[in-house]
């Protein structure tokens, strides 16, 4: 297990003070943390802000222009916000990565464990964004990171994006388009169809695959959809039970799965020899889904009679002119075929999505730091208590996130032994587990050697004290 560096700063910096309280209806956290019904309704209670630091030592770096909105949100805190418009190459990021305590990051920066390692400030990671792959989300797990993403906010967008594919296709709107702008007029109706009454095959029914089940019906089209777990139909969608069905049954195929290793070439050579010929296939996942010298060569036998991408294997790291064979080698291949529209990743860019996603996981980002709180994070157990409040002036928090091995409970629980244990939650998920417990009447002189006591433990990944 690697060694992480400390969180907590030393005892003269430690200071009581609680500069910034909010009310309820003022708390950035109050929302989440509302008492439970339990407690008898919502009480009027001041919460108190917790520091892990002062906030401004808190240093955040957002890469891949993430919105505005969490932007705002993170500089609200106070904390020291850098913001780069693209994503960075690996020597660039992993001498920014060592300095931050949290990083914002969108579908292009890979956070391997060579780059993590070099991290040894990093508390959290937020992935605006819904997919979590380019994150090796178990080595940050192991060595106390927790991860966040938006797991929805930009289905919506992804499903409109596929649906207007769907229709483009279907009337070869792009390639009309892009011949006009050359000055050529091609009026022709040969190959091109309605979609009503055509059937749409989902693979992978998940958000986005419910989304577009059904804006497809609406259309008038019957929708057929594959998934590895029994799911819900929406409408009349219909699952079948092998992804070789659904290809053999579909006019239009679109993919909506994650990055796995078993969704890696998902769709090569055999499964596009299963698809009805003149059918066309879309791809707005990940570009490791679909092996794409297989597409070529079934677009070129007109095999099928269009395709729509909006993912690669290699994408650049900011935009500019980089759609040539230097990054794929089959570039100059794929911009040679006609009705296949080419897309740069946009398929979560829009207006709405990108502000929904800021505001999600700087919030989540800021609850994480600023209380400890995991829930939403895809690596990590979801834990959190309410918030303390300015009633309970000499509390603290303690967060343990640990190795999952027996007895440690009791090791914890001899540490904070001498305090009143308030309340207290633990969960694991796999390797990894998280205590959080808020115990009261710590003199401020305790606090160093209660976050020492816990560090010393061998079965310690992380320990911090909010106080
Ligand atoms: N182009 C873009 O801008 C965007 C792309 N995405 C990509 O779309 C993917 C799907 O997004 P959501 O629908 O939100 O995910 P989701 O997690 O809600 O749904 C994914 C579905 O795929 C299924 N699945 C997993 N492995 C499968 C397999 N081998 N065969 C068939 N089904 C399988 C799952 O059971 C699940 O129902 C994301 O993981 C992300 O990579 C997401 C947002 C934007
Ligand atoms: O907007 C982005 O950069 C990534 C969108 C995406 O692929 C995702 O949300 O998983």
């Amino acid at each position: 297990m690697a060694t992480q560096a400390r969180d907590i700063p030393s005892i003269d910096t430690l200071s009581r003070t609680v500069s910034n309280s909010f009310d309820l209806s003022s708390s950035p956290t109050a929302t989440f943390n509302s008492p439970p019904s339990s407690f008898g309704g919502l009480r009027r209670v001041s919460t108190k802000q917790l520091k892990p630091f002062a906030t401004q030592d808190i240093k955040v770096l957002l890469l891949e222009n993430v919105n505005q909105t969490g932007q705002a949100i993170l500089r609200a805190q106070g904390y020291q916000v850098e913001f780069l418009k693209a994503s960075l190459p690996e020597d660039k990021l992993i001498e920014k990565i060592r300095d931050v305590h949290v990083i914002g990051i969108r579908s292009k920066t890979k956070l391997t464990a060579r780059v993590l390692r070099e991290a040894k400030n990093l508390i959290v990671i937020g992935c605006f964004c819904i997919g979590t792959n380019q994150v090796d989300l178990k080595y940050a797990a192991q060595n106390g990171i927790a991860v966040f993403n938006s797991p929805f906010s930009n289905s919506r967008s992804v499903a409109e994006l596929v649906i207007s594919e769907i229709i483009a296709l279907a009337r070869q709107i792009c390639d009309r388009s892009m011949e006009l702008h050359k000055g050529t007029w091609n009026k022709v109706s040969n190959g091109c169809w309605e979609v009503r009454g055509k059937t749409l095959g989902i693979v992978g029914y998940g958000h986005i695959g419910n989304q577009l089940s059904v804006l497809a019906e609406a259309m008038g089209m019957s929708v057929i959809y594959y998934d590895v777990v029994n799911l819900m139909s929406m409408g009349t969608a219909r699952q079948v039970q092998t992804l070789g069905d659904l290809l053999k049954g579909a006019d239009f195929v679109t993919l909506h799965v994650p990055e796995l290793p078993e969704t890696e070439n998902l769709i090569g050579a055999t499964e596009l020899e299963q698809m009805k010929t003149g059918s066309y296939l879309i791809n707005a996942s990940r570009g490791s889904v679909v092996d794409i010298p297989a597409l070529v060569n079934a677009m070129r036998k007109g095999k099928l009679a269009g395709a729509a991408l909006d993912v690669y294997p290699n994408e650049p790291a900011g935009n500019g002119d980089y759609f040539t064979n230097d990054l794929n080698s089959w570039a100059e291949d794929l911009r040679s075929l006609k009705n296949l529209i080419l897309t740069p990743h946009i398929g979560g860019s829009t207006e709405e999505a990108q502000s929904a996603i800021g505001v999600e996981v700087a919030d989540a980002l800021v609850r994480y730091v600023n209380e400890g709180a995991t829930l939403g994070a895809v690596n990590m157990p979801e834990v959190n208590l309410r918030s303390l409040t300015m009633d309970e002036p000499n509390h603290v928090r303690v967060i343990y996130i640990h190795r999952n091995v027996p007895g440690v409970l009791r090791k914890v629980n001899e540490v904070l032994g001498d305090h009143n244990v308030d309340k207290q939650m633990t969960d694991s998920r796999g390797e990894v587990a998280y205590l959080m417990a808020d115990i009261s009447n710590v003199a401020e002189s305790e606090i160093k050697d209660l976050w020492q006591n816990l560090e010393d433990l061998s079965s310690r990944i992380r320990t911090r004290v909010l106080y």
